[in-house]
C-alpha cells in the first residue's frame, strides 16, 4: 500500500473489505467496523485497472481514505470472481461476488438431476478461481447418504463431498475448516436446497424452520440482510442476490476443468477436430461404450459447451451491431454537416 503515496496530512489510510455497492457508494467492513463510503475518483475511470472498466463488487478488498467522508481510493486485485449475465440482453456481464476461497455447491441429497446441476455449478465455481466444495444437504431425508456422496465423488474429480444435515446437525462439524479466521466462502445451488437453513447454521444460528422466521411473500428473510457476513468461527460469508442466482455464464475454462476427464479423453480422438459424435476412433465415444464415462455426464459436457458456444456467438452479434451502429451514427453526423 505504500505505493499509493502518503496521505495528506490529517488523512488515514485502512483497508477494508466490500459489503453492500449502491451506486456511487458502498458498505465497507473495516477493522473499526463497518462505514459508508464513496467511490473515489480513480474507481469512475472507465477501462484502467484496477477495475478494468468494470464496477465494485461485494468481496472486494479496498483502500479506504479518512476521516469521514470516507472515500474508496484503490482497489486491490481480485484473487477470484463470480460473474453473471444481466437480465436484459444477456450478453452483459455482473460482477456478483470476488475474493471467495471456498465456495459450497450445495445440492439437496432428495433433488433430481443431482449429478447434473452439481456438474454445472463445479463449472461456474471453477470458473471463479474459488475452489468447490460439494455440500449434499438435507442428509435426513436420504437413506443412504453416504452411497448418495461416492456417486457425486465420481464427478467432483477430486473435488471434497460432505454430506450435511442442517436440521440433525450432522456432518456440519466438517464445514469448520473452510470458515476459519481470514477465509471467505460462498454458496451456491438451487431455490430451496437449504442454503438459507445451512447459512443461519453457520452463523450460529438455532434453525427451528426457516418458514417460522419468514415473513414477506418472497419468502426471504425480513431481518436486515447483510452481504458480507462475519461467521463466529473467524470467517466471512457472503451472501448476495447475485451469487444467488447465478447460472453458467461464459465458463469455458471452468467447464474445462469440471470436465477434466473428458476434455483429456479428446487428445485421444484419431482426428484432431472430433466432434465426439460418430468419427472413428473417437476415445470418447469409446470410452462411453466401453462404461469408463457415464453418457449422461458425456451429455451433460455437450449441452454446457453448445450454451458456451451459444453465448459466444450471441456476443460477437453484439459487437457486430454496436460496430454498424457506431457506423451508422457518424455517416448521419456527417451527413448533417452543411454543405459549404
Ligand atoms: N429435512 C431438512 N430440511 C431442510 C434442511 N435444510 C433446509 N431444509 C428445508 O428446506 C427448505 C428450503 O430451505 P432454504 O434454506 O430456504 O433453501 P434455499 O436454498 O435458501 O432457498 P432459496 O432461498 O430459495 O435460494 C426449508 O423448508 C427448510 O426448512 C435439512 O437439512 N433437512
Ligand atoms: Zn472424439
Amino acid at each position: 500500500m505504500a505505493a499509493l503515496g502518503a496521505a495528506a496530512p490529517g488523512q488515514v489510510r485502512f483497508p477494508g473489505r466490500v459489503g453492500q455497492v449502491d451506486r456511487g457508494a458502498a458498505t465497507v467492513l473495516t477493522p473499526d467496523g463497518e462505514l459508508r463510503a464513496q467511490l473515489g475518483p480513480r474507481l469512475f475511470k472507465d477501462g484502467e485497472p484496477p477495475l478494468g472498466g468494470a464496477q465494485l463488487a461485494t468481496g472486494d478488498w479496498v483502500v479506504v481514505g479518512g476521516p469521514a467522508p470516507h472515500l474508496i481510493l484503490d482497489v486491490l486485485p481480485r484473487r477470484s470472481a463470480f460473474v453473471r449475465g444481466t437480465a436484459n440482453r444477456r450478453t452483459e456481464s455482473q460482477i456478483v461476488a470476488t475474493n471467495v476461497d471456498t465456495v459450497f455447491v450445495v445440492a439437496a441429497l432428495t433433488g433430481e438431476q443431482r449429478l447434473r446441476r452439481i456438474e454445472r455449478y463445479l463449472a461456474v465455481a471453477w470458473q471463479s478461481g474459488a475452489q468447490p466444495v460439494v455440500v449434499l444437504s438435507k442428509a435426513d431425508l436420504h437413506p443412504d447418504p453416504a452411497g448418495a456422496a461416492e456417486e457425486v465423488e465420481r464427478i467432483a474429480l477430486g473435488s471434497p463431498v460432505h454430506t450435511v444435515s442442517s436440521r440433525t446437525g450432522e456432518g456440519l462439524d466438517a464445514l469448520d475448516r473452510y470458515v476459519e479466521p481470514g477465509r471467505t466462502v460462498a454458496l451456491v445451488g438451487l431455490s430451496g436446497v437449504g442454503k438459507s437453513t445451512l447459512t443461519n447454521r453457520l452463523r450460529g444460528e438455532e434453525v427451528l424452520s426457516t418458514q417460522e422466521v419468514r415473513s414477506d411473500f418472497k419468502g426471504r428473510h425480513t431481518t436486515t440482510h447483510r452481504e458480507l457476513v462475519p461467521l463466529p468461527g473467524g470467517g466471512l460469508l457472503i451472501d448476495t442476490p447475485g451469487m444467488r442466482a447465478l447460472a453458467v455464464w461464459d465458463a469455458e475454462e471452468g467447464i474445462d476443468k469440471a470436465f477434466a476427464d473428458v476434455e483429456s479423453l479428446t487428445g485421444a480422438c484419431q482426428f484432431r477436430d472430433c466432434r465426439h459424435q460418430d468419427e472413428p476412433g473417437c476415445a470418447v465415444r469409446t470410452a462411453v461404450v466401453t462404461g469408463s464415462l457415464d453418457a449422461d455426464r458425456l451429455g451433460n459436457w455437450e449441452k454446457l459447451r453448445r450454451e458456451q458456444r451459444m453465448l459466444e456467438l450471441r456476443q460477437d452479434a453484439r459487437a457486430r451491431s454496436e460496430d454498424k451502429q457506431r457506423i451508422r451514427t457518424r455517416a448521419r453526423a456527417l451527413k448533417k454537416r452543411p454543405h459549404r
